[in-house]
């Protein structure tokens, strides 16, 4: 087995960055770790890493003729998704956290914290993980250290972020950072066996936004434990943001190149396991239209001195749902995952590779399902699990865009938010303004899924696809984007359009009205040109929508009514849509913008005229 990582000697620090090396002391004399190992980066020690979770039994690799460089990991089948319920915002008033956040006091929960971490390491590695979210050269980039008794984390940091040596010397030896502390919380006795996923029962994952900081406790998964992405570059990142003046989003990013060659880019907020990764890295239905990828989950923007808003991909690879990827609908997906991933929850293959649902038609013979049985094709179920991620390098992917680490970001031309809405919202509204447009992405509601506990299908609001993932009261965050809006607007600015989609409109046999994916172009390019003001539109109460004959649907045979359905707004269920959203945000209280309050009277308003009624 390699040595790169384990040696008696005490290990030298890399830095002499007093803040760092005063908190990587404080979290080791906590939680008595064996060792400590500062993390570079290498190619050499994630190549130890790996042989060490192979021999652990943590990672299987897989056939190295089929996917060089690439391991498959089994969870334990309780630590599969995001834990919503375990994850906590600690402000120092419970006010600022609103009331979609669960709250504890941050004494209150440090005393809680401080005896789980307490000896936690005891006979595992601390990791030391300097990285960088965004671009190591960009001034909107954010340096975090992860502290981590997780292998398969650091692993998956160094595919996620910039991660090593490149983002301790960019923190230099005084620099900022964002403190992250991570355990599976399971203490190894001398001499004991670990288990292939350890993680513990009682899950915390905490966030201080006043201080910056984040501790998880008890997960190996993902949006638990890779402590860049929600955590850090959604949670403490929209607080950050809405201190300094900027927006911190669960948004991918595209760029899309029309025929005539004009260039937009375009961000889009959608639940988790709602369609970002394959929006993406869509591939346009439309002849002689061409999408490449920035980003795929989150987006940091500001207002440039030009006026427009620019964002930046901060992380550096995808950590996306696999299942429902196939080379039907994410060809691109599919192609970024030839080599050097991580697989997780996934099935087996015979063969020594992974499969899922919607890989292929049917299943290969001889599968080990997520949970390491051998998969019965007839038992009904799947053989991957629903949240089965793939952790790939973003620079793999074939339409990665050549400007996505571009250090300034790109200037986004419209704004989308969705959700997966069987019934009522329409394929594509656009917003009337700012304010409208963020009363529309406030009010966005969205059938659950499998990337966190909860009921799959129940609907839930989800504002700005953002429930889950803002570090503070959502009333406030409304506020900002408010706000925001109406500065770059004062120093005029053009802003980008806002625009409601869905693609997820069903039939009432169930069958989606919209064949989604490649097609979704078709959306994209009337939203072009409506920025352009080429395309034709209607209004509605709640927005325009394509005139009947403005969006571009050559080649594509739609179910007899199918168009009006998808276009339509229906006055009854908009009532009681209506009625819920507004129930929904005026649980924000006094938070709650004044501008939104209107915007939703404005609706009820436009709605009564349209049925009749008061
Ligand atoms: N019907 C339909 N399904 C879609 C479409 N786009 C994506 N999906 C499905 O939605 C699921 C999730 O898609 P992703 O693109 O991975 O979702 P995501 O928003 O990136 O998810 P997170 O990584 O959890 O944030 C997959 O099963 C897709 O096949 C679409 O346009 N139409
Ligand atoms: O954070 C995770 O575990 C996966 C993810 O992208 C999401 O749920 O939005
Ligand atoms: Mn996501």
């Amino acid at each position: 087995m390699a040595t790169a990582i384990d040696h008696g000697a005490p290990p030298v620090a890399p830095t002499r960055h007093p803040g760092l090396l005063a908190f990587v002391a404080e979290v080791a004399a906590l939680t008595k770790p064996d060792r400590v190992h500062w993390c570079d980066g290498s190619e050499a020690e994630a190549a130890a890493l790996a042989d060490a979770l192979v021999a652990a039994g943590t990672l299987i690799p897989l056939d190295p003729a089929k996917r060089p460089n690439s391991f498959y990991a089994r969870s334990d089948p309780r630590d599969v998704a995001r834990v919503e319920s375990r994850t906590f915002i600690c402000s120092e008033r419970e006010a600022d956290a609103g009331p979609t956040n669960n709250w504890r006091a941050p004494e209150a929960m440090r005393a809680t914290l401080t005896p789980l971490f307490e000896g936690a390491m005891r006979g595992r590695t601390l990791y030391v993980v300097p990285f960088c979210m965004g671009p190591i050269d960009s001034p909107h980039s954010v340096i975090g250290v992860e502290l981590t008794d997780s292998a398969y984390v650091v692993l998956s940091m160094r595919i996620m972020t910039r991660m090593g040596t490149a983002a301790l010397d960019r923190l230099g030896s005084a620099g900022a950072f964002v403190r992250c502390v991570h355990s599976v919380g399971a203490p190894l006795a001398p001499g004991a066996r670990d288990s292939a996923w350890p993680c513990a029962d009682e899950k915390y994952i905490v966030h201080y936004p006043e201080t910056r900081e984040i501790w998880s406790y008890g997960s190996g998964y993902g949006g638990n434990a890779l402590l860049g992405k929600k955590c850090l570059a959604l949670r403490i990142a929209s607080a950050m943001a809405r201190d300094e003046g900027w927006l911190a989003e669960h948004m991918l990013i595209l760029k899309l190149t029309a025929p005539d060659g004009a260039v937009h880019y375009i961000a889009a907020a959608f639940p988790s396991a709602c369609g970002k990764t394959n929006m993406a890295m869509l591939e346009p239905a439309l002849p002689g239209w061409t999408a490449e990828t920035i980003g795929d989950d989150i987006a940091w923007m500001r207002f440039g001195a030009d006026g427009r808003l620019y964002a930046i991909n901060p992380e550096a690879g995808f950590f996306g749902v696999a299942p429902g990827n196939g080379p039907a609908t994410n060809r691109n997906a599919v192609a970024t995952l030839h080599a050097n991933c991580l697989f997780t929850n996934t099935a087996l293959t015979a063969d020594g590779d992974v499969w899922w649902e919607g890989l292929s038609e049917t299943p290969p013979p001889g599968l080990i399902d997520w949970r390491g049985r051998r998969h019965d094709p007839r038992s009904g179920e799947p053989a991957a699990h629903p949240n089965a991620r793939f952790t790939a390098p973003a620079a793999q992917c074939p339409s990665i865009a050549r400007e996505w680490q571009d250090s300034a970001g790109v200037p986004i031309s419209a704004l989308l938010f969705g959700g997966r809405r069987a019934s009522a919202v329409p394929l594509v509204t656009e917003a009337y303004d700012w304010a409208q447009g963020v009363y529309l992405a406030a009010s966005i509601a969205s059938e659950a899924t499998a990337a966190a506990e909860g009921e799959i299908g129940a609907l839930r609001r989800d504002p700005f696809a953002m429930l889950p993932f803002c570090g503070y009261d959502m009333g406030a965050y409304f506020g900002h984007w408010l706000r925001l809006g109406e500065a770059a607007a004062a120093a005029g600015a053009t802003l980008p359009g806002i625009y409601l989609v869905n693609w997820f409109r069903k039939d009432p046999q169930g069958r989606f009205l919209w064949p989604g994916f490649g097609d979704n172009a078709r959306v994209l390019k009337w939203i072009v040109e409506r920025i352009e003001g080429r395309a034709a539109a209607e209004d509605t109460p709640i927005g325009r929508v394509p005139a009947a004959d403005a969006l571009d649907l050559s080649g594509l045979a739609l179910a007899p009514g199918a168009l009006d359905t998808l276009r339509g707004v229906d006055p009854r269920l908009w009532n009681e849509e209506a009625r819920r959203a507004g129930e929904d945000l005026a649980r924000f209280g006094d938070s709650l913008p004044e501008a939104l309050r209107a915007e939703q009277r404005a609706l009820e308003a436009r709605l009564a005229i349209v049925t009749g009624g008061a």
